[in-house]
């Protein structure tokens, strides 16, 4: 029988008995989580358990095979633990170890040879020892009086001896693995004799007297009353004055509660607190979680933090190393810790980097700590739903939790942090309360400085914290949320940036994770922007960085290979360092391109009546984005495919009216006798927005004129029903879209010259940015041999 182990080192389980295993080691954690937790109903499994002898670094060839009738699972100070409740059923013998499973064959025990006399005196001392147990434990006492009445001597003789403290590890394993059950009640017998005698002390003896005459177990109480049986044993202890075991976490917690520097208005309600804890008892339910709850206001940093060091020189410093170009953000950022320096005021804006995913809105952020010298804590909130998770639950519910502030103060240990609020965009309203709603007071300046989480029911000053967030899409932040931020919106990198942060950052960490001297691999510049080409398609440098690992660690096996010398002399590659990766090395690493140099205008070849090439942005950045529109006959309607959204229609309907109103100017078609059908491909991804005017006006004026746009042109703008280009967002991630998918010239609206100043300058120079104001200017730039349309008077 093949069995998942979990492995004791201490703590013998017998059949019959019960033993509580608290999970302290990664093996059985991993056991846990692979056979136990992921599993349904996972109590009621059957496990082995098997003894490891440390001094003999051996494992015992006898274990027990358990029955898990609980897994308890408890956090305390964020640390999770389990426990495992277990309950012995049978010997069994291990074959063969693979943890951590083990192939184990059940043992069965003999009864060997049990005079009567032995018997009777082992029966005369349990019933003894069950006095001494009913003070010491109910139920194992109730058991044993089950047993006793059974009369089975090799149950007894295990259960008796699993109650006792005294007998050493290796002893309780030879025992275990004694078969013969007369051997074992002779054992048992002895070892029950000598617990007796040690109990005979006056005192204890008082105890159990009174005990006796009290419960008079075994004639009185029914086995199901334990509750009842419970409140009277307490009774006893507390007549008796046996001191409630609680001393030490108490006394750790006043002193640590002493050194927590209080504030004024909340001192004296939490050694009220405390003085409530301590006249508890430890087996109140409400004890832990008042425990717990002081332990959490003990570990805040009420008057903790880390004093500010701004050097503006320094800053600059930090944010060059640690990032490449980003000009314009380092600028900001710069300016944000000057008027900190000067002002000396706790309070200031909230920054809000914004953009696609992998660009350096956390790391920016993380930079800022350190130029400050400030701790750094990062809080994610994508997906957060419910209110608590910010401010906490109330006390009064079970495993009641305080919020993610709190905890992330607990965490950095000083008041004030840089706490990094991670994807704001991403909260939700639930059924319990926004979030957002939640983050707002957070946020505010005005009310930040008694911030009241809902589980530590304090006030808690966080106008010292250095707030800043990052969102991927504006849009989607609630816009009470965005008032309070200041945005620092963020662009993606072109070909030239992402090769020089790969230079600058991304191999050397790549490198030093990998344990690779940098003398002895090198990656080639034209090997890394062939990977920024073809094997990455992204705004930021995420999956770059992965791709750099991919080859350092190629280059780590070649360097471990040669240098394992047990490896048979004719299989050692040989090596020459340093290992220089190229283009052709990075194929044979990494495999077939995934994004074939996706070079739209070489793959396409040269357009048809209809088609051309208009662009988009999401939060993953900017993209180029076909269109292609077809005629029929008919009688002038226009078919839509590809998911696309009402904005988007109606641009078509704008596009088709334009065009039928001009069609005599225009020379082309009216439309009116032939149906078109417009279609994006992607069709299941959704495409919503005015931006896309200016390619589908292309489109049609190109089926109705039956000429072809230029296909080395992507263009973007809103189109208004009197002709004119009106401006759009998300310029920069445009061109950039369209720069990585090897488009060289744009169209855009006049209206947006501004937006493409920002570009980057080799971005400049590797593109024809056209601006136009009117549909008529654009249909001339645009189409493949000029149109000699006849601009008309602008606006
Ligand atoms: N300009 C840069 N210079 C150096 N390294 C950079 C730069 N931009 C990004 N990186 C690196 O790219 C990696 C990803 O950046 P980061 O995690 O900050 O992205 P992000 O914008 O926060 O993404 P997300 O929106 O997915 O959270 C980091 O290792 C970061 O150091």
């Amino acid at each position: 029988m093949d069995l998942p182990v979990l492995l004791i080192t201490n703590g013998v389980l017998l059949p019959e008995a019960r033993l509580k295993v608290p999970i302290r080691t990664k093996t059985n954690l991993a056991m846990l989580d692979r056979f136990v937790l992921n599993k349904v109903g996972s109590a009621k499994t059957l496990i082995l358990v098997a003894y490891r002898i440390e001094e003999e670094k051996k494992t015992f060839e006898t274990g027990t095979i358990a029955l898990i009738e609980q897994v308890v699972c408890w956090s305390y100070n964020s640390h999770v633990q389990y426990t495992l409740h277990l309950l012995g059923v049978s010997r069994a013998r291990i074959e063969s170890f693979a943890l951590p499973i083990a192939s184990v064959k059940q043992l069965y025990t003999v009864p060997g040879d049990l005079n009567d006399e032995i018997k009777v005196e082992f029966l005369r001392n349990l019933k003894d020892f069950l006095t001494y147990l009913t003070f010491e434990s109910i139920e194992s006492a109730i058991t044993l009086k089950k047993l006793l009445e059974e009369k089975n001597f090799d149950a007894l003789a295990d259960f008796s001896v699993a109650q006792l403290r005294e007998v050493s590890f290796s002893t309780m394993l030879d025992y275990l693995a004694t078969l013969d059950t007369s051997r074992r009640v002779l054992l048992a017998n002895e070892w029950i004799k000598e617990c007796i005698k040690s109990q005979s002390d006056p005192n204890e003896q008082l105890k159990r007297d009174h005990h006796k005459e009290l419960v008079k177990l075994g004639t009185l109480i029914p086995a199901n009353d334990l509750a009842k049986l419970r409140d009277k044993a307490q009774n006893v202890v507390r007549k008796y004055g046996s001191r409630v075991k609680s001393g030490n976490s108490v006394e750790a917690l006043e002193g640590k509660l002493r050194d927590a520097q209080l504030p004024d208005g909340i001192r004296d309600r939490v050694w009220e607190e405390y003085d409530r804890l301590k006249g508890m008892n430890n087996q109140q339910s409400e004890y832990n979680v008042l425990l717990n709850y002081l332990d959490l206001v003990a570990a805040l940093p009420w008057g903790k933090s880390t004093p500010d060091h701004i050097d503006i020189s320094k800053a600059r410093q930090v944010l060059d190393v640690t990032h490449d170009g980003m000009d314009k953000v380092k600028k900001r950022v710069l300016e944000f810790l000057a008027v900190r320096k000067l002002t000396d005021h706790a309070t200031g804006p909230i920054l809000c980097f914004s953009g696609p995913p992998g660009i350096g809105k956390t790391s920016i952020a993380k930079a800022i700590a350190k130029s400050l010298g400030r701790k750094f804590e990062r809080m994610s909130l994508g997906g957060i739903r419910d209110e608590s998770d910010i401010r906490g639950h109330r006390r009064t519910y079970v495993a009641a939790m305080s919020g993610r502030i709190i905890q992330a103060l607990k965490h950095a240990g000083t008041n004030n942090p840089v706490i990094l609020l991670d994807e704001v965009d991403k909260l939700y309203a639930g059924v319990s309360g926004s979030p957002s709603a939640a983050l707002l007071e957070v946020l505010d300046p005005e009310q930040n400085n008694s911030f009241v989480d809902h589980y530590l029911n304090l006030p808690f000053d966080l106008s010292n914290v250095i707030f800043i967030a990052t969102a991927n899409d504006l849009s989607q932040v609630e816009a009470p949320l965005l008032d309070r931020m200041e945005v620092i919106e963020m662009s993606g990198y072109s070909h030239r940036e992402k090769l020089h942060i790969a230079q600058n950052h991304l191999l050397p960490r790549q490198l030093d994770k990998n344990g690779i001297c940098p003398d002895h691999l090198i990656v080639n510049p034209d090997a890394i922007l062939h990977m920024i080409e073809s094997y990455t398609m992204e705004a930021g440098v995420r999956q770059l960085e992965r791709q750099l690992g991919a080859v350092c660690r190629h280059g780590a096996l070649k360097l471990a290979e040669a240098l394992n010398t047990d490896i048979a002399a004719d299989v050692i590659p040989e090596l020459h360092l340093p290992i220089v990766i190229d283009r052709t090395a990075v194929e044979h690493i990494l495999g077939i391109a995934k994004f074939e140099r996706l070079n739209l205008v070489k793959k396409l070849g040269r357009f048809k009546p209809g088609m051309v090439f208009g662009l988009s942005v999401s939060v993953l950045g900017g993209k180029v984005m076909p269109i292609e529109a077809t005629t029929n006959p008919g009688k002038g309607k226009v078919q839509t495919t590809g998911k696309l959204g009402d904005v988007l229609k109606e641009s078509i309907e704008v596009a088709k009216t334009w065009i039928r109103a001009n069609s005599g100017r225009l020379s082309c078609s009216s439309l009116t006798d032939i149906d078109a059908h417009v279609h994006i491909p992607e069709g299941a991804v959704k495409k919503d927005g005015p931006s896309a005017g200016c390619a589908i006006v292309s489109a049609l004026y190109s089926l109705a004129a039956n000429r072809c746009v230029r296909s080395d042109t992507a263009v973007t703008g809103e189109i208004s029903l009197t002709g004119h280009v009106l401006p759009v967002g998300g310029i920069k991630e445009k061109v950039l879209g369209a720069h990585r998918a090897g488009i060289r010239r744009v169209i855009l609206p006049e209206s947006n010259r501004a937006d493409a100043s920002e570009l980057d300058d080799t971005i400049k120079a590797e593109m024809q940015i056209i601006f136009v104001e009117t549909i008529d200017e654009l249909l001339n730039v645009i189409m493949e041999k000029e149109s000699g349309i006849k601009v008309l008077s602008k606006l």
